[in-house]
């Protein structure tokens, strides 16, 4: 799908996000069932899907036909970073036709010696037509990341670094003040929990908006309810 017919796509609107990684409790080993979890944000209406690894971009392309931002989380010795990190998994994500390829664009510590700039612009020049989103914490992050030829920001990594606020709820402050100085879409991303906090986070400035543990993490839901339950 061409760029522009993306973001025409998008704009507006809820991205869900169905991901589980080993030790979660819908990760399951022998296959992929987050389909199951796209199946059902699309029947919502959902425009395009959010999913980590490779096995669930093709499960979910496949079933739901929906484009598909892509990212593949794995933690390798001295890195920090753990959202696509390395070429390698940019490759495979491209080879799995995923739609958008999501990185970690922070300054967290690399364990390659390749300075986050270095690593961007070895995506880019590799993979000039490549739609590619930026996963950031701050605002200086998001601006690095828009002049070195991301496509889109997203707020993904707000609260998860060790330099970034530690907020209860969603980071508008930083999709404000990035919507405002960019002139490529920003995605407001991040512990976004209710209906309100998604269309506060489009009234903020974002172009569009994903969810994801609210709509498809069930222990995280149901920890909320006990949490509020048990404070009473
Ligand atoms: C920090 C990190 O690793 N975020 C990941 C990035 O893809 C996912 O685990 C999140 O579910 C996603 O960003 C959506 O956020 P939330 O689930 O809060 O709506």
């Amino acid at each position: 799908m061409k760029k522009e017919e993306l973001f025409e796509r998008i704009k507006g609107k809820v991205i869900v996000s169905c991901q589980a990684v080993p030790g979660e409790p819908l990760y399951v080993e022998e296959k992929s069932i987050m389909y199951l979890m796209a199946r059902a944000a699309k029947q919502a209406g959902t425009p395009a899907i959010r999913t980590s690894s490779i096995r669930d971009v093709v499960a979910i392309k496949e079933e739901t036909g929906l484009p598909v931002i892509g990212l593949v989380k794995i933690k390798y010795d001295g890195f920090e970073s753990y959202i696509t990190p390395t070429m390698k998994e940019v490759d495979d994500l491209v080879a799995a036709g995923s739609d958008v390829i999501a990185l970690d664009c922070t300054d967290q510590k690399r364990g390659d010696g390749k300075s986050i700039s270095e690593f961007i612009t070895e995506v880019r020049t590799k993979y000039p037509e490549a739609v590619l989103m930026a996963d950031i914490s701050t605002y200086e992050e998001g601006i690095r990341a828009w002049k070195l030829g991301m496509d889109i920001v997203g707020t993904t990594m707000s609260g998860y670094t060790s330099y970034s606020p530690k907020l209860d709820g969603p980071d508008f402050e930083l999709v404000k003040k990035l919507s405002s100085e960019l002139d490529i879409p920003v995605i407001g991303e991040g512990r976004v929990h209710s209906p309100e906090q998604a269309v506060q986070m489009l009234d903020a400035g974002a172009f569009a908006v994903v969810v994801g543990g609210a709509i498809t993490r069930p222990l995280e839901i149901a920890q909320r309810f006990i949490k509020a339950v048990e404070a009473r």
